[in-house]
């Protein structure tokens, strides 16, 4: 069964129902997901829903193979989004880039 559901860091929200967030940089646990499927987007810290999302590809990548698109993809500094990778998985090399869209979000958000 393919996974559903996704969460990200409350301080995210913003970018990702903006629109100007659209790739998300995980390890192999959370690679399973499946281009053309609707998953659901939750806050980390209180499981709170927020939007839905398609995905749109999964894609191996090297943390040094890291560059300025996957900065902009994620609408941070080629430098933060470094940093954050290494706070989140350090020495971890092998990650996956996960492209989607936004689909719906709360209207009440
Ligand atoms: C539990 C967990 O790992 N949650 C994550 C992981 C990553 N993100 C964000 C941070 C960066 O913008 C990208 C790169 O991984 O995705 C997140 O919000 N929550």
């Amino acid at each position: 069964m393919h996974p559903t559901k996704i969460t990200f860091y409350e301080r995210f929200e913003p970018i990702i129902l903006s629109g100007d967030k659209t790739i998300t940089i995980r390890d192999e646990a959370e690679s399973h997901y499946v281009p053309g499927t609707r998953v659901a987007v939750h806050t980390y810290e209180t499981d709170r829903w927020f939007c839905d999302i398609e995905i749109r590809s999964v894609t191996p990548i090297q943390f040094d193979d890291l560059n300025e698109e996957h900065a902009r993809q994620e609408h941070l500094s080629l430098e933060d989004l470094k940093r954050i990778i290494r706070d989140i998985y350090p020495e971890l090399d092998s990650l996956y880039v996960i492209e989607y869209r936004l689909l719906a979000r709360d209207p009440a958000g």
